[in-house]
C-alpha cells in the first residue's frame, strides 16, 4: 500500500518528483490527471499501484482558475487517502511558477485544511538544478528569480524573488520563514521555530535551502508532517528518515524500461532561456522547424499539416525538432495580438496535435519541452500512467508511456545545453 501520495501541478514537475523518489529508493507510480485518480483503487486499478511506495498524480493545474486547481487537488487528495496514503506532497515548480492570485497558496491552504495540519512548509529549492532559497528569496544559479529570465515567462511571469511576499499575496493565512541560520542549527532548532511560528498564527512557512545538507536537515525535521509542499528537491530528504522510522521498505531498485526502437522527435513549447539555448544547439546540426504563434492563429490545421509533412520526410534519418520556442519579444508580439492565455492554449493545442501525428508516424522516443506543453501532449496522446526510467539530467528521466513509447517530459529550464542530443544516447 502506498505510503506517500503526491499531487503535482504540472506534468514535467510530476516526473521530476517521481524521478527523485525513485532515485531515493521508493517504488513510484505516476498517474495522469483526475480521471486516472478514480482508477487508483478497485478492480480497474492502474498497474503497479498496489506495490508502490509513492503515487504521483500529475495535474495540469498550475495556471488554471484558482477554484479549478483547488477542486482538482482535493479530488486527488481524497483518492490518495482512499488507497491508504498516510503522507502527502504538493509539488510545484522550483521557480515557484504562479501568479499573484495563485495557485500555490490556495491549493496548499486547501490541502493543509483538509489534512488538519497546523503548518505546512513551502520548500521549492533544488540545489542540484541551481535553485536555492536564502532569506526567503529564490535564486536561479545565484541570480534573483525576477532577473533570471523567469520574469518573461509567458504564463507565470515571476516579478518578485521574495517568496514570503509572493506566497502571502496568494494566501488567506499568514506566511513565515524558517531561515538558514535556524536550519544550520539542526533538527531541534527547526522544530522549535516551527512551533513558534504555529503559536504566532503562521500556517505556511517558506524554508531557506542553500545546499543539499539543508534538504537532509529539513527532511529529518519534517518527516512527521502529513503535508509537505515544494519542489522535487525536498523529496530527496524524506525517504531516508521514513525508512529509519520503519515507515517504508528498504531501498528498492528502479525498474529498467526495456528497449525502444522507432523514430525520434522533440517537440518544444517552452520559451524559457535554457530551452532557447537547447533549441539553438540542436538546430545547428539537426533538422529543426520553427512554428510561429501568429501564423498558427490564421490556420491551426494548416500549421499541423505543414509540420507533419516536413517531419515525415525526415524521420527516417534521425531525430527532428519542432518548436514554438521564441524570444520574449516574439512571445510578447503574439500575446498582444492573441492574448496571453489564448496564445498559450493555441500553441499547446497545435504542438499536442503534432505530437499525435508524430507517434502515428512511428515516433517511439519523444521529448517534450515545457510543463504546460507536456500536459497538453500527454493528454492528447491519451496516456494514463508513466513508468520512470533512467535519468537524463537532474529532474528529467525517460519514462515509459506504453510498452512501445518512451517519453521524456523536460521542464523548460532543466537540462544541459546539449540535452536534446544527449537524451537519445541515454534512451532505453
Ligand atoms: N511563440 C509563442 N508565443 C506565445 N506563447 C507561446 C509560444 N510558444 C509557446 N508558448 C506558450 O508558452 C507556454 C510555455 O509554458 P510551458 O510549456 O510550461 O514551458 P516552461 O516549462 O518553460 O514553463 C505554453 O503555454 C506555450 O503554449
Ligand atoms: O520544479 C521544477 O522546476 C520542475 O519540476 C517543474 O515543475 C517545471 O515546470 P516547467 O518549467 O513548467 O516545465
Amino acid at each position: 500500500m502506498a505510503f506517500l501520495g503526491c499531487i503535482a501541478d504540472d506534468f514535467t514537475g510530476a516526473t521530476d518528483l517521481a524521478n527523485n523518489l525513485v532515485r531515493e529508493g521508493m517504488r513510484t507510480v505516476q498517474v495522469i490527471g483526475v480521471p486516472a485518480v478514480a482508477d487508483l483503487s478497485g478492480p480497474q486499478a492502474v498497474d503497479g499501484v498496489a506495490d508502490a511506495d509513492a503515487i504521483v498524480v500529475a495535474l495540469k493545474s498550475r495556471t488554471s482558475p484558482v477554484e479549478e486547481a483547488v477542486k482538482g487537488s482535493l479530488t486527488a487528495l481524497s483518492a490518495l487517502k482512499a488507497v491508504g496514503c498516510e503522507r502527502f506532497f504538493f509539488k510545484y515548480c522550483s521557480t515557484f511558477d504562479s501568479t499573484p492570485a495563485g495557485n500555490i497558496g490556495p491549493v496548499a491552504e486547501a490541502l493543509r485544511g483538509e489534512l488538519d495540519e497546523p503548518l505546512a512548509i513551502a520548500a521549492p529549492a533544488f540545489p542540484a538544478t541551481g535553485r536555492t532559497v536564502i532569506h526567503g528569496d529564490l535564486l536561479v544559479n545565484g541570480v534573483p528569480l525576477n532577473e533570471s529570465g523567469m520574469q518573461h515567462h509567458p504564463l507565470t511571469p515571476m516579478t518578485d524573488a521574495n517568496l514570503v511576499r509572493w506566497l502571502s499575496a496568494q494566501s488567506q493565512g499568514n506566511v513565515g520563514l524558517i531561515d538558514q541560520a535556524t536550519i544550520d542549527a539542526g533538527v531541534g532548532a527547526i522544530r522549535e521555530r516551527r512551533d513558534e511560528l504555529i503559536h504566532s498564527g503562521v500556517s505556511l512557512a517558506v524554508v531557506d535551502t542553500v545546499e543539499d545538507r539543508h534538504i537532509t536537515l529539513l527532511g529529518a525535521a519534517f518527516a512527521d508532517a502529513r503535508l509537505i509542499t515544494g519542489g522535487s528537491g525536498i523529496a530527496l530528504g524524506l525517504p531516508q528518515p521514513w525508512r529509519d522510522a520503519g515507515l517504508i521498505d528498504a531501498n528498492q531498485q528502479a525498474a529498467s524500461l526495456g528497449d525502444f526502437g522507432g523514430a525520434k522527435a522533440i517537440v518544444a513549447g517552452s520559451c524559457s532561456e535554457r530551452t532557447q539555448e537547447q533549441v539553438a544547439a540542436f538546430a545547428e546540426h539537426h533538422p529543426a522547424l520553427a512554428l510561429d504563434a501568429v501564423t498558427m492563429a490564421d490556420d491551426a490545421d494548416a500549421a499541423v499539416r505543414f509540420a507533419m509533412t516536413w517531419a515525415e520526410a525526415r524521420l527516417d534519418d534521425g531525430p527532428v525538432l519542432i518548436y514554438s520556442t521564441a524570444t520574449p519579444e516574439a512571445v510578447s508580439t503574439a500575446q498582444q495580438k492573441l492574448g496571453a492565455a489564448e496564445a498559450g492554449a493555441l500553441v499547446e493545442d497545435v504542438l499536442a496535435r503534432i505530437s499525435q501525428g508524430l507517434v502515428a508516424a512511428g515516433v517511439r522516443r519523444l521529448i517534450v519541452a515545457g510543463g504546460e506543453t507536456s500536459g497538453a501532449v500527454v493528454e492528447a496522446l491519451g496516456i494514463q500512467m508513466l513508468r520512470i526510467g533512467p535519468q537524463i539530467d537532474p529532474g528529467v528521466p525517460w519514462t515509459a508511456a506504453r510498452p512501445d513509447l518512451a517519453i521524456a517530459l523536460k521542464s523548460g529550464n532543466f537540462g544541459a545545453v546539449d540535452f536534446f542530443t544527449r537524451a537519445f544516447e541515454v534512451c532505453p
